[in-house]
């Protein structure tokens, strides 16, 4: 096989992306992924999500137990499939607010501040852009949904007809990626019309063991193959795209990372980065659970079983919102303790900008086992007692408007055993805390010295490496972060084609 212009690690949400935008320019690409082809119905009925947690396109990894969170082990969902994680999640596209790309520039991120991103994000998408490939709609909400609506505003929370205006705060119909009412992923947007491209080469089901280098330049990656066969394959440069917990893993087995972490795995150190796996940044969930006289239609097929958010501050001195609860047509029951009526809805209290830190570090150098993840769950009290105050407002919602009026609403979980003190509204938090899905920032860039990549998305300690994911974030955004990653992407995608042009094989910034 002739060596390539440049490998893509990973196909998902930034893999498709940069993968779409390097055949566009003329380049020559493999692209690797550990998962298959996205046949599943579940994938693209966006009523089935759920169908798809611990199924075979879940890596279904997880965390460590969290002291602070009854030693509980948290399911992580993550997308093992062509697409990635944008194959499993919720399609809600979120931009963030501002302030989060001005804090990662003023942090020395030079390039990454609002003005310059935002057109990033008007490029991809189809409403605002020729160009854009990426669709955005607001479905009609279902009957439960518009109650939900109607009961945050009668609680006071003003109605926000675009939270991507700059201005989160406030009640919110989601926008979804939806393409003829089914899921529209960044594979499905970008790839899917080239996947028959005659300079493009896939190897699905082939997992990514470690990069191979010498002399201080990666010069392609070991991978076991869809046969089992181990691999080498070649290229000028390699984008690393494994996402914020694939890709520190890839790094750690290839010697890129904490040197005494690596030599306690017996890995030979080619390059100490201390910043390896560290700053683990995520969203966090708490399930609030409500019964109804009013019995509520299961969601019909292809009907998104979440449709509309809200953003808060929990502390009104807050630069953004600290919280995004979430809110589904269905109850969502996490686990087998938790039980209670067959038919209703979940207000999910949502922490959003998290002061706990965590990491992701080998459990061993077997590239199948599951890497230790541990989340470091309400180290900081901050982060509990936000969640306390978004719990205790979901609950203040589901108690009135058009929920307790028209539908008789009542909660069922944590229910009325749990009184309305911090203390018991936090022994609920602990118990029932569940990640949002939105791990982030465990290759992040930077110019200090805990950095893994520059601005530039170059890896700092070897040549002919670029990382481009959401692992790179300084700090996870605020919302979803599905849209941040693809704007990640298309910035690696012209930092690439940009550098290339003059010479194809210089990676250097
Ligand atoms: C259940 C769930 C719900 C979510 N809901 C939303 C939402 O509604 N809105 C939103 O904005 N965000 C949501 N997210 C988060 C969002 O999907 C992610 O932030 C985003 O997909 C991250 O993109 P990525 O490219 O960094 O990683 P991924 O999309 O995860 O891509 C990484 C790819 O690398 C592959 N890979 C990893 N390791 C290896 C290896 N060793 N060898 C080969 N391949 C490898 C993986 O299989 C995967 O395909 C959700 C995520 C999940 C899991």
């Amino acid at each position: 096989m002739p060596t390539p212009d440049v490998l893509v690690l990973g196909a998902g949400t930034a893999g498709s992306i940069i993968t779409r935008r390097l055949l566009d320019a003329g380049l020559t690409v493999t692209l690797v992924e550990a998962g298959g082809a996205d046949t599943n119905p579940a994938i693209h009925d966006m009523s089935r999500v759920g169908e798809l947690w611990l199924g075979p396109e879940d890596w279904g990894y997880f965390s460590a137990p969290q002291r602070n969170a009854m030693d509980r082990r948290l399911h992580i969902p993550r997308g093992k499939v062509v697409g990635g994680s944008n194959q499993l999640n919720g399609t809600i596209w979120v931009h963030g607010s501002p302030w989060d790309y001005d804090q990662w520039a003023a942090a020395g991120n030079t390039g990454w501040d609002w003005e310059s991103v935002s057109p990033l994000f008007k490029r991809i998408e189809s409403a605002q852009s020729p160009e854009g490939l990426i669709d955005t709609v607001e479905p009609d909400l279902s009957p439960i949904q518009q109650a939900i609506l109607d009961s945050a505003v009668a609680h006071g929370l003003p109605l926000n007809s675009d939270y991507n205006s700059g201005d989160q705060e406030g009640v919110s119909r989601m926008k979804l990626n939806l393409r003829d009412g089914q899921r529209l992923s960044t594979w499905a947007a970008y790839m899917r019309p080239v996947i028959d491209h005659a300079r493009l080469t896939l190897e699905t089901d082939a997992l990514v063991h470690s990069l191979i280098v010498s002399d201080g330049t990666v010069r392609g990656v070991r991978i076991i193959d869809a046969d089992g066969r181990r691999r080498e394959l070649h290229a000028g440069l390699v984008v690393l795209s494994g996402g914020a917990i694939g890709s520190p893993t890839i790094l750690l087995r290839s010697g890129i990372g904490p040197a005494d972490e690596l030599r306690q795995h017996g890995i030979d150190v080619v390059a100490d980065v201390p910043g390896v796996g560290k700053n683990l940044q995520d969203h966090f969930l708490v399930p609030v659970i409500f019964g109804t006289d009013r019995p509520i239609d299961p969601p019909l097929p292809f009907q998104p079983v979440t449709q509309t958010q809200w953003f808060w501050k929990s502390d009104p001195t807050l630069p953004v919102p600290d919280t995004q609860p979430i809110n589904f047509s269905v109850p969502f029951y996490y686990d087998d303790g938790m039980t209670g009526p067959a038919s209703g809805f979940t207000l999910h209290a949502g922490l959003i900008r998290p002061h706990s830190i965590g990491s992701v570090t080998l459990r061993d150098t077997d590239p199948a086992s599951e890497p230790i993840i541990d989340f470091n769950l309400f180290d900081d009290e901050r982060d509990l007692r936000a969640l306390v105050r978004s719990v205790r407002q979901c609950r203040e919602v589901g108690r009135q408007g058009p929920l307790a009026d028209e539908w008789g609403a009542y909660e069922a979980l944590p229910g009325p055993d749990a009184d309305d003190s911090d203390e018991a509204l936090a022994a609920w938090v602990r118990r029932a805390v569940n990640t949002y899905h939105h791990q982030a920032g465990t290759c992040r860039m930077g110019t200090d010295a805990e950095a893994v990549v520059s601005p530039g998305l170059r890896a700092i300690a070897v040549e002919n490496l670029m990382i481009a994911d959401a692992s790179v974030m300084p700090s996870v955004t605020t919302g979803n972060t599905n849209a941040p990653t693809a704007m990640i992407a298309e910035r690696a995608a012209e930092l690439i084609t940009a550098g290339l042009t003059s010479n194809p094989r210089s990676t250097k910034e």
